[in-house]
């Protein structure tokens, strides 16, 4: 709702009560109507000041309300209706004035803000614009380029930018209603009319369409298959081409289609799915909401290579102070060269000031022994961090919490060699770790809840979206991964090649297809973890069959001939050299894949994207179904917040239990029953998926409701 005050001195006070965030529910925008009725109606009120309750002006639409009929008063008209009031209307934004927050905020005829204050339009990063008149006020108060600029991208702006910009009048450090109850008494009884940005010009510079074409063709190259970002940039065409009301008609008209698109419905869904993550649950009942999570101030991160690197410059951004350790001396002098100069970086690049001098750098590991918590960041080996856990486990004080980097090592077993195996869980970083989103925090059957709740907390203060997971091979993202690149070697045995797979999972929306993406992370990577399997090596015969399963010695074959990917200048593809970047097809591998083929008495058949895209995606959903059903995931969109911000996997498509919901589970069912083989287990579809689909099909929201009622009848 919206309360409506009369003020000493006749100013009229809106205020939106809509907690957290004032977000314009159906009750909210009938408040504000009949608020605005009744200033204009009061002939003792001269000006009014619209503002949000508790610090907090406006979160924008209620998201929430999109998913039913849209009810109660529209929000365009009620946004006419406030500027074409005859009395002078200011925003008083504080905390935040987001989306149609925003929005309402340009309907007024002043702005001002809290210098604390968050300001943007982030609509295309739900599936939207800014569609209440927006993509048509903005420009024409900021200009075509800099409002290009906000809408593409949605970026939140601090008041200090928007002052600039000049989407705000006046910014304060005290109270921002207080002013603005002060201006607007100070200008009661001043025209309007250059008040009303509808009525304004838009300011366009000289070559406006060369412009629009190259944002337009940017935002395509950007946003892989994405409809926001392109039907953004066409309003602001039609802003800068068009009379207000035109534009309008073709904001409304453009709305209409993203509104009702899978798109806008996949990142709804992945903007909760990020909230819903940071709600964790045990097996064991322990949750975010009762356990207690330890500030730290001091840590330790052991190892310095690639990773290790990373984690220090994460930690140190938040102001913990970062013992780094590293026992080699040349990987010591490199680190301590190096990691400084990213730390700057990405200071620079988050406008952050460089917190000064939080890092020690040393060679020895009983420097750790004054530390809160230690994140073990060695080579992924597992008789090593054995040790590493071992020797920490003796020098630390007792009480520090142990942390493994590992990708999917068993965390138990290194719980098991200390002296607290409640206070060790796993701190799974994805590369490069100070920028990379994604954080799976792993807890062993026998990790507290205060480890988990630490880990998860610290992960929250680097900035990532944290997902706490169980502890089996590979953990979440790259469990699911294996099935996923087991398929992408198979197609290349029946005859693709890896160029068709990448185009086609580029397609899809991936950044990377999966060979590009094993280039670059080197295909030496996965080779050790298949020779530490016992599936490739000395002694292993070279059959298609290991362990019971079909296998493919390809990606073997290819590491035996030298070829690692960019690193080496040869992979899946040639490059121009060592560390060059750009792929080019190599006629050695087609002669390479040739010959392979005839050696197994292999025949080549043509294969659709369809095939190519169903095998890899639905054998990597299969996983997650099991994933699911074994509880090692508390629900699918911990799944899905894991592929969308450490695996690449396109955020318009909500990831991937979100897209075998829109693909429909009867089809993924039927489609992995196709494809199915008696000695490729990971196409047996999942118990879970066959009573998903027994039960029809319930949305990808009840999965969890669903699971956890199975698990009570022991069904699954
Ligand atoms: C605001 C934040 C920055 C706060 O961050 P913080 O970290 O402090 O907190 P949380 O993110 O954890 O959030 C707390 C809590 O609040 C929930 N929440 C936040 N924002 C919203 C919201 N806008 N709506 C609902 N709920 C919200 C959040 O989920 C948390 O609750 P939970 O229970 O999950 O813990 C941060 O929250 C943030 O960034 N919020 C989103 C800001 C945003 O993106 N705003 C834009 C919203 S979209 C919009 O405004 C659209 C408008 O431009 C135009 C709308 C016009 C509609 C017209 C419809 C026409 C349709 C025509 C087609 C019909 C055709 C036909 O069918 O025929």
């Amino acid at each position: 709702m919206a309360t409506y005050s009369r003020l000493p001195g006749s100013v009229a006070l809106i205020t939106l009560h809509n907690p957290p965030v004032n977000a314009l529910s159906a009750a909210v925008r009938q408040g504000i109507v009949d608020a605005v009725q009744r200033a204009l109606k009061d002939p003792k009120v001269t000006s009014v000041v619209i503002c949000g309750q508790n610090g907090k002006f406006c979160g924008g639409a209620d998201i929430r309300e999109f998913a039913g009929p849209m009810l109660g008063p529209p929000l365009v008209p009620m946004i006419h209706a406030i500027e074409a009031v005859d009395k002078p209307v200011a925003a008083a934004i504080e905390g935040v004035a987001l989306g149609g927050g925003l929005e309402l905020a340009l309907a007024c005829h002043y702005r001002i803000a809290h210098s604390k204050a968050v300001l943007g339009l982030p609509e295309v990063t739900l599936g939207l614009l800014p569609g209440a008149g927006g993509s048509q006020r903005l420009p024409r108060l900021i200009g075509l380029t800099a409002a290009l600029d906000l809408i593409t991208t949605g970026r939140h702006v601090s008041a200090a930018e928007a002052l600039k910009l000049g989407v705000l009048d006046q910014v304060t450090d005290s109270n921002a209603v207080d002013l603005a109850v002060e201006f607007v008494r100070s200008v009661a009884g001043q025209p309007l009319d250059s008040r009303r940005l509808s009525t304004l010009p838009c300011p366009c510079p000289p070559d406006v369409d060369s412009l629009l074409d190259k944002v337009m063709s940017k935002v395509r190259q950007r946003s892989r298959g994405a409809l926001a970002p392109v039907a953004c940039v066409r309003a602001l065409r039609a802003a800068a081409s068009l009379p207000y009301a035109q534009g309008m008609e073709k904001e409304r008209e453009l709305m209409a289609t993203l509104f009702n698109s899978g798109q806008a419905r996949a990142l709804q869904y992945a903007f909760f799915s990020q909230r819903v993550v940071g709600k964790w649950s045990l097996p064991s009942g322990a949750r975010w909401d009762n356990s207690t999570a330890r500030i730290i101030s001091k840590a330790a991160v052991i190892g310095l290579g690639t990773m290790g690197r990373g984690i220090v410059v994460a930690l140190a951004l938040t102001g913990i102070s970062v013992v780094a350790v590293e026992t080699q001396e040349k990987q010591l002098a490199e680190a301590s060269r190096v990691v400084p100069a990213m730390l700057q970086r990405e200071a620079g690049r988050r406008r952050l000031a460089t917190p000064p001098g939080v890092i020690s750098f040393s060679s020895n590991l009983q420097d750790v022994s004054e530390v809160e918590l230690v994140i073990e960041a060695v080579f992924e080996d597992m008789s090593l961090k054995l040790q590493v856990f071992k020797h920490l486990s003796s020098v630390c004080r007792p009480g520090t919490l142990l942390c493994s980097n590992t990708s999917g090592l068993d965390i138990d077993q290194l719980a098991a060699v200390t002296q607290s195996p409640g206070l060790v869980v796993g701190m799974h970083f994805f590369a490069p770790a100070h920028v990379m989103k994604l954080l799976e925090v792993v807890y062993g059957p026998r990790s507290s809840p205060e480890a988990v709740a630490t880990a998860m907390q610290l992960g929250k203060r680097m900035g990532k979206v944290g997902v706490a997971v169980g502890n089996c091979p590979g953990f979440v993202g790259n469990r699911m991964l294996k099935p996923y690149l087991e398929q992408a070697n198979f197609l290349l045995e029946e005859g693709a090649t890896p160029r068709q797979v990448d185009e086609a999972l580029e397609e899809f929306g991936f950044p990377m297809g999966v060979f590009r993406m094993s280039d670059l992370s080197g295909l030496d990577v996965g080779w050790r973890i298949r020779k530490e399997a016992g599936l490739t090596g000395p002694g292993v015969e070279s059959t298609r069959t290991r362990q019971g399963r079909r296998y493919s010695p390809l990606p073997d074959q290819m590491c035996e001939a030298g070829r690692l990917g960019q690193k080496t200048g040869k992979g899946w593809y040639q490059y121009d050299g060592p560390g060059g970047r750009v792929a080019r097809s190599d006629p050695w591998v087609h002669i390479f894949l040739e010959t392979y083929r005839a050696e197994h008495g292999l025949v080549a058949r043509s294969i659709t994207l369809e095939e190519i895209l169903e095998r890899c995606l639905y054998a990597l959903i299969n996983e997650g179904f099991n994933i699911l059903q074994d509880a090692v995931a508390a629900g699918p969109e911990d799944i899905d917040a894991i592929y969308v911000f450490g695996y690449g996997w396109p955020r318009h498509r909500g990831g991937p239990m979100f897209h075998a919901d829109q693909v429909g589970l009867g089809r993924i069912l039927q489609r992995l029953n196709q494809h199915s083989h008696p000695d490729v287990p990971h196409l047996k579809p999942s118990t879970l998926l066959r009573r998903l689909v027994a039960a029809g099909s319930p949305p990808v929201q009840k999965w969890r409701e669903f699971i956890n009622k199975e698990r009570v009848h022991s069904q699954l």
